[in-house]
């Protein structure tokens, strides 16, 4: 990047980036609703409910992550309520930034890759005329990720096949045949930032564009956060290994993801496994298994686990975990859209959690599936009190 030297790594970037969103302060939408995102230390109790404020306190947008940083326990940022919320109340709904089908869903076509939704059997799929890999429920939908993302990757997998193509190529299959949410959701991605980065003009690269306020990617890089105290990157990919189960295969993966957006943008030199690798963190980090509800079915919180894709959101992002929440995750009716409902009546001031995993589950089985995919020890009220009456010693990776 222009002006930078060669030594600055991607987390530094990142970083920097953030204090310069922070100063912007995008964070209007959410103080309308009463939602104020802030950093988090834990307390010596190490009690959820004593999670401290830190930084500018009273601003939704004056989370201090360096202040952060410098304490023993973080949970980098949360959700804070800026005004009292009774339960049942709507504190927040949301739509997906970048939304990809769950694996099976991808392998046997039954949703639309787009919305999520049921091909219902009497419904003509609208498949993609030139690639006829990508069903989608409507011409609206179609159109919608042709704009977004699939111009792009479809584009690119029809270049010319001794060479370019192929990354692609093989990516797809990889994408479909090992069945894999998350390089699907990585693709996307970065073809929907290459999209971006295509509307400002031929003579921005992908790089300059990290420069920009924006974009997809300053949005990306907004998710960083937990990993407050980078220490660099993972000697192992234990966390790839949990997903994938073999270390070679997520190494593939990996390469075959830096190899595609190479091509997407052959001017990025910034993107290599170490970048993909990145990034996957930190969708596994930020991202919820959606379902979408379709007529018939009740609306309701997020119990069955059942998974029809996994997504991004912006907001949502911000939400910690406790195994005692105070918020609901819901999907509504025929739709991608995600609300958080409170419920319990939740005084201002305090923070807004959610549950990140079954919390009906003994404590060793949250804490191990919360230390594998998300980085952190639970120390909530619940996890301490089993964890003590159980004598547990589970510690994070
Ligand atoms: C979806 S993000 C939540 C927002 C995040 N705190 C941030 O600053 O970007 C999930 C990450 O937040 C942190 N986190 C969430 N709940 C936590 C908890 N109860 N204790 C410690 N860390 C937590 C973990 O690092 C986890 O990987």
């Amino acid at each position: 990047m222009e002006g930078e030297g060669d030594s600055e790594g991607y987390v530094e970037q990142l970083h920097r980036e953030m204090a310069y969103l922070r100063e912007r302060n995008e964070d209007g939408m959410l103080r309308e609703a009463g939602i104020g995102i802030k950093s988090v230390v834990i307390t010596s109790g190490g009690t959820a409910a004593g999670a401290q404020e830190v930084g500018a306190a009273s601003d939704a947008s004056g989370a201090d992550v360096d202040a952060g940083a410098e304490q023993a326990e973080t949970m980098g940022r949360g959700m804070f309520a800026l005004r009292d919320f009774k339960a049942g109340d709507v504190i927040l709904e949301e739509s997906p930034l970048a939304i990809a089908p769950r694996d099976c869903v991808v392998a046997q076509m039954l949703h639309c890759s787009q919305c999520l939704r049921k091909l219902a059997a009497s419904t003509a799929a609208v498949a993609c005329p030139h690639c006829r890999l990508d069903p989608y429920c409507s011409d609206r939908c179609a159109a919608e990720a042709w704009e977004s993302h699939h111009r792009l990757l479809c584009e690119a997998a029809q270049a010319d096949p001794e060479t370019t193509g192929q990354a692609l190529r093989d990516f797809n299959a990889l994408c479909r045949e090992q069945a894999r949410a998350y390089p699907l959701l990585i693709a996307r991605l970065i073809a929907q930032l290459s999209t971006d980065v295509a509307k400002l003009g031929a003579d921005v690269s992908l790089e300059e564009a990290l420069d920009r306020p924006n974009g997809l990617f300053s949005h990306l890089r907004h998710f960083c956060s937990a990993d407050i105290e980078p220490q660099g990157f993972p000697p192992e990919f234990s966390m790839l290994d949990y997903i994938f189960g073999q270390t070679n295969l997520a190494s593939h993966i990996l390469s075959t993801c830096a190899a595609t957006i190479c091509f997407l943008d052959p001017r990025c030199v910034l993107v290599d496994e170490h970048f993909c690798f990145w990034l996957f963190t930190i969708l596994m980090r930020n991202t919820f298994g959606l379902w979408i509800v379709e007529e018939g079915e009740a609306e309701g919180v997020y119990t069955d686990r059942r998974e029809d894709g996994v997504a991004l959101f912006l907001h949502a992002s911000y939400f910690n975990h406790s195994c005692t929440p105070n918020v609901d995750r819901c999907n509504r009716h025929g739709d991608k859209r995600v609300a958080f409902i409170a419920c319990a009546d939740i005084k201002k001031g305090e923070q807004l959690f959610i549950e990140y995993v079954d919390t009906r589950a003994m404590v060793d089985e949250r804490r191990q599936e919360l230390a594998q995919r998300y980085g952190f020890l639970c120390s909530c009220p619940k996890c301490s009190v089993e964890a003590t009456a159980e004598g547990t010693t589970t510690t994070t990776q």
